[in-house]
């Protein structure tokens, strides 16, 4: 509707890198931000039609996946991607104003920020504890609660500036100068976005149990048929010891052929398989496609076994061919 700005969660407080990834969105400084206290409360947000989508880690390049998210998004009422965002990340270390680095005891921040200074950390202030945050900006405001369990801790540089009280004691404290987090934009089930050429599906894919071979037969589908996997993770689905499914990013789009072929077979393989979005990819990078799997390839292919199946049934009509019926 004209005129009605858009509502869009995201892991807050304001000030978190899931913010910095949601105000690269082309309409989000003119839409409605709504921060949400962890990943499952920003996608319930869209669930529950408060927003339109939210926007939430999902991969880093030191850590990995963000299990809370992959989960979150592979269960529970379907969700789809449609944008991807990088966001180059550096950590600082904060504390109230006064407090000197070597006062510091315990420090808190997200589970994914900690991971990526482990290293700074053991070498700098090898007995400090570590106390879980919802998010680094969460933790970093929460130090100017008068109750606050903690001294200091790790969020991004932005974080320390805006607000009065707390002061920088270290800054890129992060192991990996390079460390970049991929965000996603999750809404309900829609238009697809359109295809660009440079786009990424993302499916969900259970492991058939007892049948030897199920994750070759998996990766498969992908193979035969051109498509580059860019991310493949396992994960417990929770409901017994031994459980799994697939967490896959392929390069293409569900509008190419050779994607929908490999979706159609992955049905087949596991009927649970969940088509998770096609979206275009941050790096706008191309994805080459082997002429083979061409869409006019797999279009010539289809018309080749129309014309087969034509010549069976019109010699079945002729009653010269041996029919089923015959
Ligand atoms: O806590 C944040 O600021 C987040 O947005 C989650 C996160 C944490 C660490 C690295 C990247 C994203």
């Amino acid at each position: 509707m004209p005129g009605t700005s858009r509502t869009y969660a995201f892991l807050g407080p304001e000030g978190t890198f899931t913010e910095a990834a949601l105000l690269q969105v082309p309409d989000a400084l003119q839409a409605v931000r709504v921060p949400a206290s962890n990943v499952n409360a920003a996608l319930d947000a869209v669930r529950d039609s408060v927003a339109d989508a939210a926007m939430v880690p999902i991969e880093n390049s030191v850590e990995g996946g963000v299990t809370a998210t992959l989960d979150a998004i592979a269960t529970g009422q379907e969700l789809w991607i449609i944008r991807e965002v990088l966001v180059p990340i550096s950590f600082v270390l904060v504390a109230r104003t006064g407090v000197r680095l070597e006062d510091v005891r315990r420090v808190s921040t997200h589970g994914h920020a900690w991971a990526q200074c482990r290293l700074w950390m053991d070498k700098n202030m090898p007995g400090a504890e570590y106390v879980p945050g919802s998010s680094t900006a969460a933790s970093a405001v929460g130090l100017l609660d008068g109750d606050c369990q903690y001294d200091a801790a790790i969020c991004a540089p932005l974080v320390a500036r805006e607000h009065e009280g707390l002061s920088v004691l270290a800054e890129n404290i992060g192991d990996n100068p390079g460390a970049v987090t991929r965000f996603v934009l999750v809404s309900r089930p829609g238009a697809l976005p359109a295809r660009t050429g440079a786009d990424k599906t993302t499916v969900v894919v259970p492991l058939p149990e007892d049948r030897p071979g199920a994750l070759m037969e998996i990766v498969d589908q992908f193979a035969s048929r051109g498509v580059n996997l860019s991310r493949i993770e396992s994960r417990p689905t929770g409901q017994y010891l031994g459980h799994y499914f697939f967490s896959i990013d392929a390069d293409g789009h569900a509008g190419e052929a050779r994607v929908a072929d490999a979706l159609a077979g992955l049905h087949r393989i596991s009927p649970g398989t969940r088509f998770l979005g096609s979206y275009s990819r941050a790096d706008r990078q191309s994805t080459p496609v082997p002429a083979h799997t061409s869409d006019e390839a797999f279009s010539a292919a289809q018309s080749w076994v129309e014309s087969i199946l034509a010549a069976e049934s019109l010699a079945g009509e002729n009653g010269s061919g041996a029919s089923p019926k015959a």
